[in-house]
Order: C-alpha cells, then structure tokens, then sequence
C-alpha cells in the first residue's frame, strides 16, 4: 500500500494541552470537561469497520467524526494515540448470536477465501479513508490476529464465573453482572432475544451473549481454543484489542450511535467484569440518512465512497459531512452537495486568492484586519472545544472569508496580515478540518482541486520570469498553450490570472 498522501497536523506553536475541552459523554448523557487519564495524552479506540463490502457515505460520516475530533485534539497540544480496529471474524448476519458470519457469507458469494475477502475490503476501506483526508490510525488491529488476547480475557471471565461454557461455545452471564444496559438505558427485562432456539437452548438466560462460538464443520475461520475448536464472538475483539493497546482505562471510546446496543453494552459489561476500569468516555455519532432512513449495506440504500468520489470532489464530501455535527443527523441528497460545493468554492477562492497576492503583496501589517483574523480564530477554537461543534467552526472560515473578500476588494492587504489570514485557513480548515488534502487520491473532480492551482502557479511564475528577461516570444508561448487547454491568462495590476 502506498503512504497516506495526506499531510500530517502540525502544530503552528508549540502548546500547552488545552484543558477547556468538553465533549459529550453517552454514558453520563452530558456535555461534562475532558479530563485526561493521563495529563497530554488522549487515547481513543474507535469500532472500526466490518470489511465484507466497499465502504458506504454514512461509514465516512463516522470515520471523518472522529477523525476531527482526533485533529483537534492534535491542535489543542494532545498527543493522540488512535486506536481502530478491523472486524474480519466474528460479526454475524443479524448482529447478535445467530445467522451466518458476514465475513463468510460474502466469501461465499464472491467465491473467494474469507482472508481474501477481509484484505479485498481493508485497502479499499483505506483507499477510500486517504481519499477522504482521515489520517490513518496510530494502530489499527484485526481480529484473527488477535485469537490469543480473546482466548485469554474469556479464560478471565469463566475465572471470575461472568462466563460459563455451553455446547462448546461460551456465554458472557448477564444476570451475574446487574450494571449490563447502563449506557444504552436498557433494563434486562426490556432486552429482547432474536436467536434460535438451538442457540437459545445453549444460553442460560437468552440475553446472554457469546464471547466464544463453536464452529460447525462447513464453517471455515475457526482455531483451537480450551471449549475446543470455534471462533470469538463479534463484541470480545474490542475489550481485548482496546485494553492490549490502550491498557486497563484509556479515555474515549468511539463508534456509531447504532451500536451503544448490543455491541457497546456488551463490551462494557466483559472488560468491566473482568476487572478492567475501560473507557472513560463514551462518543457516538449520529446517522447519513437518506430520505430519512439510515444509509446502510443491509437496507441497501447506500451510495459507496467509492461512487461519489467519481462524481464530487473528495475535499467536497469531507466539507459536507464536517458542515453537520457529529451527534446531528446528516441528510444526503443532490441539493446538500451543490450547496456544499459552493460554500467549500467560497472559502477555497478567498484562500488562494490569499496565495496568489502574498508575493506581491506591500510589507507590514493591518491592524484592523489582524484583529478580526484573531476573533474568528478564536470563535473557531470555542466552537471545537465545545463538542467539537464542526459547523459553528465552519461558520467562523466563513466569516473570516466574508471579511478577507471586503478587504481584498477595498485595498491591498499587507503581507504579514495576508501571511496571518493563509496560516488561520491552512491551519484551522487544512489541519483541523482536513479541508486541504494536498494530493489526496481520488475520483474525477481533482483536477479542479489544489494540484491544478499550484501547477498554475508555478507556469505564470515561469511566464513572469520570461517577460523580465524580456523574452516575450517564449512568454506568449506559454499563454497560448494554455489557451489551448482552455485556460486563459489574464494580466492584472496585481499580476497575471488565470481561468478557464
Ligand atoms: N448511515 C450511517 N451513518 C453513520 N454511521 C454509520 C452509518 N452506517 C453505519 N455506520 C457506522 O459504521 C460502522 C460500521 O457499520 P456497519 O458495518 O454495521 O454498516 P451498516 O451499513 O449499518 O451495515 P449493516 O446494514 O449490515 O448493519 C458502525 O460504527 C456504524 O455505526
Ligand atoms: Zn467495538
């Protein structure tokens, strides 16, 4: 796999880590202050995608979500420690303990093996990530590499007597751990059971969930374990991947709002009742909707990544999605991406009609300007660090762009002022949001994004030269090939634009 193309955030000044965060915790159904388990660092694990099929807009909902969230914490002086894990065993068709493994049932369907089918969708998951500007996880464990860690944390759990062996499989026990359904608010007796009678036959209560199943012969993932030969149930992964990479309490612990039940309820309940302290925090995002409904693979109302990429700019997706907050829901339709590549147009024209007057542009600075650059900057951060409120922060790029167009029309700015309003926009839209992946891989619509700009800029730069030597022939060259192309140079008091 090639590198991420995607440019790292880096700090403009060294900080102290911000300790005015506050985030939305699920579990105590409050906006409450981020206090850090250890001081400066910030450790998230994040439910990562089951990869049986491409990747569809409501996964890059929650992939850029919290891949923001990841970002800002970045900018506001945290070293951030990502942990995302693959799901390539073990989550079965109806998400709880019954129906075929997802991972076995495509393998079927594509006639390929099921590690085939897990790599298959795990690069293109990534390729569509690195589309997307999400910057890759600090670790990003798999499942089936991962059998032993499983193995041993439900040894734990029997020790404990939170699990009992049945029928070759092994269930987590419910009834002996009465905190089970705090962060979903679901009291045991409201819990319903959706499993097979031979299944349920297995399970002393039939809310209990498996942490380890039997495999039948015709099934093919399967390891040796002390219940004999199966494979780990769906929700076991998380407690023991994120506690392996993460150690007993780590902070944020993250994942779509559809799965706080089972999935989350259950990773809680294992990890705690095996005597681990788990996350701190608990961080859900809302749903993609499409016409109402939730986008997803099983009601297939999806639109890939993949698809829309051919049609819209990746900067343009990310822009759309980061313009609703996470816990809101995100409606999909044709008007959200016309109107989300206008606003992304504007803020993007005022920026690098930033660029293109620096060189140019007279020395010092404009108080005036500098001052509304700071208030914007600030209104920026506030919105961040208040649940990291995404379109009140796009609100503030777009004022700082309303106010840079007003002066840009008024007056020359000054360099350093103009300096000042590039590092707010590469700092807060480019590093923050991801808005300004340099050279992100992509679908059709890229030649319009910042290769071309910057390939401009180094052709005029290259005319320009040319005129000051005084070789005009080979100056009027390059213009006419451009025009060519159907891009025409236009020379200007402030030098030469171009357009197609
Ligand atoms: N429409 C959506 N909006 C936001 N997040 C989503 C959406 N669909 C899935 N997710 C999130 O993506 C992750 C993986 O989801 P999953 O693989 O179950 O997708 P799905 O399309 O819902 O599949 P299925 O229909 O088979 O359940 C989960 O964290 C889930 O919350
Ligand atoms: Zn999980």
């Amino acid at each position: 796999m090639t590198q991420p193309q995607q440019s790292q955030p880096i700090e403009t000044q060294p900080r102290q880590p911000d300790p005015g965060i506050q985030l939305y915790d699920t579990m105590q159904r409050a906006k409450v202050p981020f206090v850090p388990t250890t001081p400066g660092h910030v450790g998230m694990y994040l439910c990562g995608p089951t990869v049986y099929s491409d990747a569809h807009l409501g996964h890059a909902k929650k992939e850029v979500a919290f891949d923001v969230i990841r970002r800002t914490f970045l900018h506001f002086g945290y070293k951030v420690r990502y942990v995302a894990n693959i799901t390539d065993v073990g989550h079965l068709q109806n998400d709880s303990d019954d129906g075929e493994d997802k991972m076995l049932a495509r393998a079927r369907l594509e006639q390929l093996e099921p590690m085939e089918v897990a790599d298959k969708y795990f690069w293109s998951f990534f390729k569509d990530m690195d589309a997307l500007n999400v910057l890759r996880p600090s670790i990003n464990p798999r499942a089936t590499g991962h059998i032993q860690e499983q193995i041993k944390l439900i040894g734990e759990l029997i020790a404990r007597g939170h699990a009992y062996e049945s029928g070759g499989s092994v269930y987590f026990d419910v009834r002996s751990w009465p905190e089970y359904g705090k962060l979903s608010g679901r009291k045991l007796d409201d819990q319903e059971e959706g499993t097979r009678e031979a299944v349920r036959e297995e399970k002393r209560d039939p809310r209990d969930f498996a942490l380890w199943k039997n495999a039948e012969p015709e099934h093919l993932m399967r390891w040796d374990s002390p219940w004999g030969v199966g494979f780990p149930g769906w929700h076991i992964e998380c407690s023991a991947m994120s506690l392996k990479y993460l150690g007993e309490e780590f902070d944020i612990h993250g994942g779509g709002l559809d799965l706080q039940f089972p999935h989350h309820e259950a990773e809680i309940a294992q990890s705690e009742a095996a005597g681990h302290a788990f996350a701190r925090y608990w961080m859900h995002n809302n749903m993609l909707t499409i016409g109402g409904e939730k986008m997803s693979k099983s009601k297939g109302n999806f639109t890939t990544i993949q698809d829309i990429l051919h049609k819209h700019d990746p900067m343009v997706v990310r822009f759309l999605l980061v313009s609703s907050h996470y816990r809101s829901v995100t409606e999909m339709n044709d008007e959200a991406f016309v109107s989300a590549a206008n606003g992304y147009r504007r803020i993007t024209d005022a920026l690098h009609e930033i660029e293109r007057r620096l060189d140019a542009a007279p020395a010092g600075a404009d108080a005036k300007i500098d001052a509304q650059i700071a208030a914007r900057v600030q209104e920026f951060e506030a919105a961040l660090r208040d649940d990291f409120n995404t379109p009140k922060a796009v609100a503030a790029l777009f004022g700082l762009t309303a106010e840079m167009n007003t002066a840009l029309n008024a007056r020359p700015v000054p360099r350093d002022t103009l300096e000042r309003a590039r590092t707010a926009y590469r700092t807060l839209g480019g590093e923050v949001l991801g808005l300004f992946a340099e050279g992100a891989v992509t679908g059709a619509a890229q030649d319009d994004g910042e290769v071309v700009s910057a390939l401009m800029d180094l052709v005029l730069k290259a005319r320009q030269n040319y005129r000051l030597q005084k070789q005009y022939a080979q100056a009027d060259d390059l213009r006419d090939t451009l025009a060519r192309v159907g891009v025409t140079v236009e020379d200007t008091k402030d030098g030469a634009r171009w357009k197609r």
